[in-house]
């Protein structure tokens, strides 16, 4: 019997709320981390409200209003401050809130390590750098050097590797990396405002790109940690300019001073990162497994980086959940690479359309951009993904039904004259059987072997009603009178009535068979 049931090597945000995920389904983990001190600055400043959401539904809600402040528009502008694009990122979301807030990484890393060590199943190894992976067929043996010395042996059933772009664990795998083209590097630069200091006073825009060929410049928010307010700048380094010239606290300061001086801000840090987009052909081999950024980097300006890292270890936690119960074989797992490349694949192109946009230093160029603009013939942004690829209804065996692979809305719920949060309806977790005057339990017995709870809307007894009113406006825009949606809150499909209800429920229970889940035997269930 291996000694955990998953060992996840490196402890940055993304293994920190997988941890969480798994910890409590009650799974024995062990992380190992070669840093004894968590890493103290600001990496990511974005979390969108699909994560806002997954971190409640982990029992993260009371922390998130502490650090995060709600997103503004995020303005991009021309040389002249004339407005060339605008994402509306304060508007309401599907899941509640708005679409993106800003996050103080550190103390939302501190959160999510004090909920870490809540957890008796999962035990910290930090200050122990994994040397080697090694699987056989009934698990993976890991050699840990502690505090770089004295050598150890971990075993368990899986290893995922959130050890970041120079990943062990995906070198293990022997993954190739696709590099999608996109370098540039960029000073970044975290400040907090001293007290009494206002963005009004500063000058600056809420959250704002500045595409001046003479110095691209990033203007965001950066958190919160209770009163404190964090801000970040960023800086592309120009042709001919050294890393070593850009980075000194003197040109810092001097890049700073249309906006702000020691007066206003304190510097928390500043450091040239290199900018790309890199994605791992190879997820998993076998028990090995990579997550985050040991899978895929994109530029940053789209605030996605962290935001896919942490919806990988959403993916793979259910999924997991169902192997080591033994509810499914390990085919399952695959369905994680065919569902989360895609939709990575696509932030980085969007990501990559924002950065071509900003980094451009020739001022020829950035007037052809700013023409292309104004006159609406530059070419629209990549929508942002959903999924396309997986686990999601097929209803005549080949094109997605429109609607299946989007991200189901999030609502409050009341039940029984209790109001809660939805992922907190019937105890959370699971999938889950929207229904609107369909009686679910067919559809309950076809899918009894899996975690599911049934919500069934209106307004009589046993009925919760939709306080919030997003789930009946998504059933009606769809056309449906019930669906089904997955654990990682993604829509697999819906139904317009009672009969195509039950085949939906019937489609889950053959998809997920023919991905390794074990279900009973089908034949003795009768669709009407
Ligand atoms: O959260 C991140 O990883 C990056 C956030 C961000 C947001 C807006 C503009 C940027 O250059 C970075």
């Amino acid at each position: 019997m291996p000694d955990y049931d998953i060992i996840q090597v490196g402890y940055g945000p993304v293994s920190e709320a997988l941890a969480l995920m798994l910890g409590r389904q009650g799974r024995r983990v062990a992380v190992c981390e070669r840093w004894r001190e968590r890493y103290p600055l600001p990496r990511a400043v974005c979390i969108d409200h699909e994560l806002y959401r997954v971190l409640q539904a982990i029992g993260l809600e009371n922390a998130l209003p502490r650090v995060t402040q709600p997103g503004p528009v995020y303005q991009w502008f021309n040389a002249d401050w004339k407005e060339l694009l605008a994402i509306d990122w304060s508007k309401p979301s599907i899941s509640g809130g708005v679409e993106v807030n800003f996050v103080h990484q550190p103390t939302l890393e501190q959160a999510l390590d004090d909920a870490v060590r809540q957890q008796s199943s999962v035990d910290l190894y930090l200050g122990c750098e994994v040397i080697t992976v090694e699987q056989g067929e009934s698990g993976v043996v890991v050699t840990l050097r502690e505090d770089g010395v004295d050598e150890r042996q971990l075993s368990a059933k899986y290893v995922i590797g959130c050890d970041g772009a120079n990943s062990l664990v995906r070198s293990t795998i022997g993954s190739g990396q696709e590099d999608r083209g996109f370098e540039a590097d960029w000073l970044v630069i975290d400040v907090r405002l001293k007290s009494g200091v206002t963005i009004e006073e500063l000058g600056i825009p809420a959250a704002g790109q500045y595409c001046n060929p003479e110095r691209p410049t990033t203007i965001v928010p950066a958190g919160i940690s209770g009163d404190r307010i964090y801000r970040r700048w960023e800086f592309m380094r120009l042709p001919g300019e050294s890393a070593q010239e850009l980075e000194s606290e003197a040109k810092v300061w001097e890049l700073l001073s249309p906006w702000a001086g020691p007066a206003q801000v304190e510097l928390i840090r500043h450091k040239i990162y290199n900018f790309r987009s890199l994605m791992a052909d190879k997820w998993r081999d076998g028990r090995l497994l990579i997550a985050g950024d040991a899978a895929h980097v994109m530029p940053p300006f789209m605030g996605q980086g962290m935001c896919a890292g942490l919806r990988d270890g959403w993916n793979l936690a259910w999924k997991l959940g169902l192997v080591l119960d033994g509810r499914a074989d390990d085919r399952l797992l695959d369905s994680y690479q065919t569902e989360r490349q895609p939709h990575v694949r696509q932030l980085t192109n969007l990501s990559i359309y924002l950065g071509k946009m900003i980094c451009v230093p020739d001022a020829d160029a950035a007037a052809e951009r700013d023409r292309a603009f104004f006159e609406g013939t530059a070419p629209p942004p990549p929508d942002f993904p959903h999924l396309t690829d997986g686990l999601l209804y097929r209803p005549d065996g080949d094109a997605l039904q429109p609607g299946a692979g989007l991200l189901s809305p999030h609502v409050t719920l009341e039940h029984e004259g209790r109001t809660m949060r939805l992922d907190a309806f019937d105890g959370g977790g699971g999938f889950l059987l929207f229904t609107r005057e369909i009686d679910p339990a067919t559809a309950m017995d076809a899918l009894s072997c899996l975690p599911l709870r049934a919500v069934r809307l209106g307004q009589g007894d046993g009925t919760v009603r939709d306080l919030d009113g997003r789930i009946d406006d998504f059933l009606d825009e769809h056309g449906w009178a019930g669906m089904i949606v997955r654990p990682d809150f993604y829509v697999y499909g819906g139904a317009a009535d009672a009969a195509a209800f039950d085949r939906l429920a019937l489609a889950l229970a053959d998809d997920l068979a023919a991905a390794g889940v074990r279900l009973f035997d089908l034949t003795t269930t009768e669709i009407s």
